[in-house]
């Protein structure tokens, strides 16, 4: 058996932008479905949802139905969390709340095993192919896509050098809490936080890194995407079914 690609990471690195969609409905019908549209990547929320480890392997088989990947964030940026997250075959994470260079490397470490870092190692996990795939000890961080999340504005002045961490493939800026850490609770549109993800992501590019973000409308999504952002996950199927279900019942009476 061999090591999976991670076309996602593959497509980062090619300068090609991933369109993604955010995912908090926890729900293996919703990803399945979603995995056959054909956006590049999917996130699966564990921060900001009831997903435990174990309802996260449900989630990773349906979402790996299509052509989709499927990227996890978990609740926190914790080396037994991370540990767990990978074991169970996520490829690609997104690890939360990274306020300086330290703790990027520390996510980082979490990820790799000895002596590049610090993950415990298992014989036989889902993402080894429960073993049957021969090389994964040696070759499974060449898959992995780690991704941290800048979301104050103590962590932005360390942007430079979290985004420079070796290892980092992607910065993603959170809209919400940046704009609550910023003094904007709930307005992720005000102008200066507005431009200060605009500096972000040349921030993040300029470390040569792939900068990343979620939108709530076609239009931020187009706008980020035109100020550099190289993936962006363009909804949330959660809002996309509220949305829906509110606007057919308004039309309806
Ligand atoms: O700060 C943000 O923005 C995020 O991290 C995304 C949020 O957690 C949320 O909008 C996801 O539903």
């Amino acid at each position: 058996m061999e090591l999976k690609k991670n076309a996602f990471k593959a497509g980062l690195k090619a300068g090609q932008p991933q369109l993604g969609l955010w995912s908090s409905l926890c729900s293996p019908i919703v990803l399945e479905m979603l995995s056959n549209v054909g956006f590049d990547w999917l996130l699966i929320d564990a921060e900001h949802s009831p997903l435990e480890i174990a309802d996260l392997l449900p989630l990773l088989q349906a979402s790996a139905a299509g052509p989709s990947m499927a990227a996890v964030r978990p609740p926190w940026n914790d080396k037994v969390l991370l540990k767990r997250v990978l074991d169970i075959g996520a490829q690609t994470v997104l690890i939360p709340f990274v306020e300086n260079e330290d703790e990027a490397a520390a996510a980082v470490s979490s990820c790799r095993y000895p002596p590049h870092g610090i993950r415990g190692v298992a014989g036989a996990t889902r993402a080894s192919g429960y073993g049957r795939i021969p090389d994964y000890l040696h070759r499974a961080q060449e898959e992995l896509c780690i991704l941290v999340q800048v979301e104050t504005g103590a962590a932005l002045s360390r942007l430079p050098q979290i985004a420079a961490t070796e290892g980092v493939d992607g910065v993603f800026i959170g809209p919400s809490d940046l704009s609550a850490s910023m003094g904007h609770l709930g307005n992720p549109a005000h102008p200066d936080v507005q431009a200060a993800i605009k500096n972000a992501a040349q921030v993040i590019r300029d470390a040569g890194k792939a900068p990343g973000i979620l939108a709530t409308s076609v239009d931020d999504a187009k706008r980020y995407l035109d100020w550099g952002f190289g993936f962006v996950a363009c909804g949330i199927d959660l809002r996309l079914l509220a949305t829906g279900a509110a606007t057919l019942l308004s039309n309806m009476r």
